[in-house]
């Protein structure tokens, strides 16, 4: 099977990170957030009539969603940047599904795959071959739904959908990613059994996530029990058709968070609800924590620096996909960090530990890996060149230091398409005062 997007190949966009001269003063509208737009595209797609979602994010992830279940049969209509339209429709194969490299995509729809009538291929960029899969495809398999897969547990793959899934109960080790359990999660209540999802192994990182979906199929009229640690129920019935109020980007909006940090600046999100689905306090936390006042008015939620960041030491299993960024903020830091608790990032879209350390040594850092986190001993850093690895959340960790140190450049900005195409033109509007 050929690489379905050759992403790898796309130009490279290389980028001069700007430095502030300045404190940053900004009020920013970011786009919704990937978690819950693809969620809420998922469950439209398998519900009984159909769905809106107002402010979702258009970014390479969520397009790929779109695309996918598009792919399946469902109608998807993104035309309009505002609202998106799911009209859900039979679920046919054969199609063929491109993940990208969203790991929402290769975990969130091969189980809608098992419910469609067909054969639905997988694939995506290089680097999704090697992100974990192989606990979703032992446990879809066990479930009754058959897999095509490489022995290595990993993409490519075939599913041979037979338009019903038998469901039951599963365990799984899911250490390597949340998202293995969203994905049987999402669909379970349309398998006919449902589905009990039973962790066993190492703790599973990312609970907000975890309770993003189990909130998410409440609210389209699922019965989930998450009562008790690491089992998860999910009821057999019909999903419901309704309207999706998508918030902003919380993890998006980190770096632009740390820019106040970083500059004794100040950074307002608009549109910040007041009951999140995203981590809000966790973050609140850690970003008080670094120095930092966090207020949530009606205006949004702001963020004011004071120009020192404070080193932290923390297990950020909660939120590890904020590691890139709030590693930026250590090595600015008046003290030495120490983040434990996320060594799954390994398998993010790049392994992160090792190319913080090796990217942020280039320029001069003092920083160490560890089997699940980083050790951040801070000191001068100069400019050069930083590899991104077409990770987004690399590039937003690059433009953070690049505030406080000249000539750093970016070999790869646009990766930052993923999730938020807008990033180097917020960015730059933000450091110039535009925003
Ligand atoms: O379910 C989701 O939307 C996500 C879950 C997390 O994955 P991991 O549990 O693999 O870290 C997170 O890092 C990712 O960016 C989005
Ligand atoms: C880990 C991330 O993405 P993915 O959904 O591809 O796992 C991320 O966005 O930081």
């Amino acid at each position: 099977m050929t690489v379905g997007n050759l992403t790898a190949t796309r130009p490279q966009q290389p980028w001069a990170a700007p430095t502030a001269s300045d404190p940053v003063t900004a009020t920013l509208r970011l786009p919704g957030s990937k978690s819950m737009t693809a969620r809420a595209l998922v469950l439209s797609a398998l519900a009984g009539g159909p769905s809106t979602l107002h402010g979702p994010l258009r970014a390479r992830d969520t397009e790929l969603m779109a695309g996918g279940l598009r792919a399946m049969g469902a109608h998807v209509s993104v035309s309009d940047d505002e609202r998106w339209l799911v009209r859900p429709h039979p679920l046919v194969g054969p199609a063929h599904v491109d993940v990208g490299l969203a790991g929402t995509v290769m975990r969130f729809v091969p189980p809608v795959a098992g419910l469609t009538d067909g054969r639905v291929t997988f694939d995506g960029d290089p680097h999704a071959r090697v992100r974990p899969l192989g606990p979703l495809i032992g446990a879809l398999r066990s479930l009754g739904v058959r897999i095509d897969a490489p022995e290595t547990g990993s993409l490519p793959l075939v599913v041979q959908g037979t338009g019903a899934v038998a469901g039951g109960e599963v365990v799984i080790d899911a250490s390597a990613s949340s998202q293995l359990v969203s994905g049987l999660l999402l669909a379970g209540a349309r398998f006919d059994r449902g589905v009990v999802v039973r962790h066993e192994g190492p703790p599973v990182p990312s609970a907000p996530h975890l309770r993003m979906t189990v909130q998410m199929l409440r609210a389209a009229g699922a019965a989930v029990d998450d009562s008790v640690p690491d089992i998860w129920v999910v009821e057999p019935g019909p999903l419901a058709g309704r309207s999706w109020e998508i918030e902003p980007d919380l993890s998006g909006a980190v770096p632009f968070f740390a820019a106040a940090l970083v500059t004794g600046g100040e950074v307002t999100l608009q549109g910040w609800p007041h009951n999140s689905l995203q981590p809000v306090e966790q973050l609140r936390s850690l970003l008080q924590r670094m120095g930092a006042a966090v207020t949530l008015t009606t205006a949004g939620l702001t963020v004011r620096g004071t120009g020192t960041v404070r080193g932290l030491s923390a297990d950020l299993s909660d939120v590890s996909e904020l590691t890139p960024a709030l590693t930026a903020l250590a090595m600015l830091a008046d003290s030495p960090s120490t983040f434990t608790g996320v060594g799954h990032i390994r398998g993010h879209e790049t392994d992160r530990i090792a190319a913080l350390a090796r990217e942020f040594t280039g320029l001069g850092a003092d920083l160490t890996e560890t089997a699940d986190g980083l050790e951040i001993r801070p000191r001068p850093l100069h400019g050069g060149t930083f590899r991104t690895y077409a990770d987004h959340r690399m590039a937003h960790a690059a433009a953070v230091v690049g505030l406080a140190v000249p000539g750093i450049e970016l070999d790869d900005v646009a990766c930052t398409s993923k999730t938020m195409p807008e990033f180097p033109a917020l960015w730059s509007a933000m450091v110039t005062g535009k925003s």
